[in-house]
């Protein structure tokens, strides 16, 4: 079972690469709809940080998002299903107190990258783990795009964004880039969070 090696990972490294978590129809399924919302302009320039301190802020990414809720199509609501088991494989396992699921379609036009930064803001600590799923058919390596991650001993690793791959890791632990894409650059990015308790 995919959600084992992922826990088994994550509890290893704290980071986990399943190169065929979607199968092929479902990721393909998800491009077309990613498509079909970057057309209809439904996709908005991403913002850093959060709520009122949100600003758009081109050099430090470039991407366009557009959150996935429930309802939304047949085949969002496929991968929110798989999702919310793996939040409960999680919360079984590490006890983390995962109490939600949120993510969003993201569009890289070209030219577009996401500088290293870490996906926790500093004063909200609620995202305690991410999902990223990659919807990008037959990507060359040429297309750059791929994620960073900075691991421990100053090693890194870089994942080509391929279609059907998923990559779970530590919000709060994992420093990580995407590197700047020659071809539009298709992905669904969600954290799973715990209610958050606030900084004052
Ligand atoms: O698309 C990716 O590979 C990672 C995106 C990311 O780091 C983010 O949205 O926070
Ligand atoms: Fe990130």
């Amino acid at each position: 079972m995919p959600f084992q090696s992922i826990i088994d990972d994550l509890a290893e490294h704290g980071w986990s690469l399943q190169e065929h978590f979607l199968c092929d129809d479902l990721a393909h399924a998800l491009a077309t709809e990613c498509r079909k919302r970057e057309a209809r302009g439904d996709l908005a320039p991403a913002g850093v940080g959060r709520a009122d301190a949100l600003a758009v802020r081109e050099g430090i990414r470039g991407d366009f998002i557009q959150w996935l809720e429930l309802g939304q199509s047949a085949v969002g609501d496929r991968y929110l299903e798989s999702m919310e088991s793996l939040r409960q494989a999680l919360n079984r396992e590490f006890f983390l107190g995962l109490d939600e699921f949120e993510c969003h379609f993201a569009f890289y036009p070209p030219g577009a990258f996401y500088k290293p930064h870490l996906d926790r803001f500093r004063d909200d600590d609620s995202r305690t783990v991410t999902a990223v799923a990659y919807l990008n058919h037959a990507w060359q390596p040429e297309y750059g795009g791929s994620m960073r991650m900075y691991l421990e001993n100053d090693e890194t690793l870089d994942i080509p964004p391929l279609s059907g791959s998923l990559v779970v890791f530590m919000s709060g632990d994992m420093l990580h880039e995407v590197l700047p894409t020659t071809q539009e650059r298709l992905s669904l990015t969600g954290w799973f969070r715990r209610r958050s308790v606030q900084v004052l």
